[in-house]
């Protein structure tokens, strides 16, 4: 992209950390937009998928006549990034923890997940993570994980940008106990997932890939041409990025937030 254009993020908005997700690809250079309705998606160049709940967040999505249109988006090459439950709603298996069933997914993401992989939300946890984000000096990331999914192996093509070694307590509650660590962040050509939540810290660097990711895509054009005007600025609730709640640890202390 050129120009003073800015690459636009749809935040697919219907529960979990959008505003803050907003919020962060603001401060990443793009232009962001609450996505409740396919038309919301005109004129996207990447969607994020926030976490949440996956089995409500695809519950909600066919309710609201979603899937057709975010599938549709993946398929002409818009970028799509999956945040602990949009990980798991971007994966293409499932190996564990499925509700009964089946739960429906988008897929596209040839990852292997377990959907609960920590346990319940009492087992939610932070840590400091080395990563390995293209381009950056990678100093590690403040993970927070909130009854996080696992990724437990990639196809091919899949890159691996950040893994969790299991400290012993970990191990010692899985039944696996052969495995030593766990995958929690990857890019495959224009999809991305991570098993955290980066828009509640105040490190912006993987927004900032997702939106040089996105910025190479073309803009979607699902709706026709007059979709964006239709999408109108009344129905987007705007957020101030200033004002949110965001987590700041000793390492981002006075960290410019706006
Ligand atoms: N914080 C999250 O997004 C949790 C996701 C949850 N494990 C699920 O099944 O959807």
């Amino acid at each position: 992209m050129s120009g003073n254009t800015k690459v636009k993020i749809g935040v697919l908005a219907i529960q979990g950390s959008f505003a803050e997700h907003c919020a962060h690809v603001r401060r990443a250079g793009g232009e962001a937009v609450e996505v409740r309705k396919a038309e919301q998606l005109s004129g996207c160049h990447g969607l994020i998928i926030p976490g949440g709940e996956s089995t409500t967040m695809a519950n909600i999505c066919r309710r609201w006549n979603l899937f057709d249109s975010l599938r549709d988006f993946q398929a002409k090459g818009g970028a799509v990034w999956g945040t602990c439950a949009g990980l798991i709603f971007l994966a293409e298996r499932i190996n564990r923890g499925a509700k009964e069933g089946g739960q429906e997914l988008l897929g596209g993401l040839d990852v292997t997940v377990d959907r609960n992989f920590f346990g319940s939300q009492i087992d939610s946890f932070e840590t400091n993570l080395p990563c390995k984000i293209p381009g950056d000096d990678n100093g590690p990331f403040r993970a927070i994980f909130i009854r996080a999914p696992a990724i437990l192996s990639v196809g091919d093509g899949v890159e691996v940008l950040g893994e969790y070694v299991l400290p012993a307590e970990k191990r010692a509650e899985i039944d696996d106990k052969a495995l030593e660590k766990i995958i929690v962040a990857v890019k495959s050509k224009r999809l991305m997932a991570t098993s955290f939540h980066p828009e509640i810290t105040a490190d912006t660097r993987w927004h900032k890939l997702f939106v040089e990711m996105a910025g190479d895509c073309e803009a979607y054009v699902g709706f026709g041409e007059d979709a964006v005007a239709k999408a109108t600025a009344s129905e987007i609730r705007l957020v101030d990025p200033g004002k949110l709640p965001v987590f700041v640890d000793s390492v981002f202390a006075g960290a410019a937030m706006d």
